[in-house]
């Protein structure tokens, strides 16, 4: 709430104010250099607000725009698994959470391809398994599609859809330029000048952007 973010004599965040509904997929469009990453950086625990507070549930996972940064593994099973280890899981354990995850996003079927071989999608997919195998309870998810093709992007937003609700009650926040991807929301905000201006439904936040000129 209320969250200012200056970096040297440049102020990022001006007040920015976000409510997210817990187990919805919250969709935050905006220009380029508006403060999307910096607020998704302030809710994630990665930057303290110079001003104003954040609360979020956790834990908390980031799958970010170049999932190459966050694919590690020779194969797609072994991939989803590497950030359990840290929680010493017994090795059946392991296996079921990332059956799991991976059936969420649709990559059950090549479990035991060489990651090197995935699509640009499937790669994403692969990276948003391994932030689901962690059960969060929040995901933040910035700008997953910029550089898919239509069909690779609509596989990433169906793959996020499925992870979030359910009993865990997975939240979603989704950065994106890409005003089409509000058809996958259950609520949206748009952020300009370092502040959110509008949070409503999807349609609501469309007619929004409508009224500034914005392109569909
Ligand atoms: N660590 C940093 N140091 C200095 N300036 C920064 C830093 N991080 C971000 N900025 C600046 O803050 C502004 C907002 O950046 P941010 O990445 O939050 O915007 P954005 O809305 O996510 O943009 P885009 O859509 O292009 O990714 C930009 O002008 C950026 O250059």
């Amino acid at each position: 709430m209320d969250v200012h973010v200056t970096f040297g004599n440049k102020r990022v965040l001006r007040g920015a104010s976000l409510a997210v509904v817990r187990g919805s997929l919250h969709v935050l469009l905006g220009p380029n250099g508006c403060g999307k990453s910096t607020l998704l950086r302030v809710l994630g625990r990665q930057l303290a607000p110079a001003a104003g507070s954040a609360r979020t549930d956790g834990p908390i996972s980031f799958v970010f725009q170049n999932p190459d940064h966050q694919i590690v593994m020779p194969t797609v099973a072994a991939d989803v698994a590497f950030g359990l280890g840290r929680y010493t899981l017994p090795a059946t354990a392991v296996r079921a959470q990332v059956a799991a995850a991976l059936a969420t996003v649709g990559l059950a079927a090549v479990a035991q391809r060489p990651t090197h071989t995935l699509s640009g999608g499937q790669r994403q997919r692969c990276a948003i398994a391994g932030a689901l195998a962690q059960a969060p309870k929040v995901l933040l998810l910035d700008e997953l599609t910029t550089f898919l093709d239509g069909g690779d992007q609509r596989g990433v937003l169906e793959a996020v859809r499925a992870c979030v609700g359910g009993p865990d009650q997975v939240t979603a926040l989704w950065v994106t330029h890409r005003l089409e991807e509000l058809a996958y929301a259950d609520a949206a905000s748009f952020m300009d000048g370092g502040r959110v201006q509008v949070t409503g439904s999807p349609a609501e936040v469309a007619e929004h952007m409508r009224r500034l000129g914005a392109r569909w």
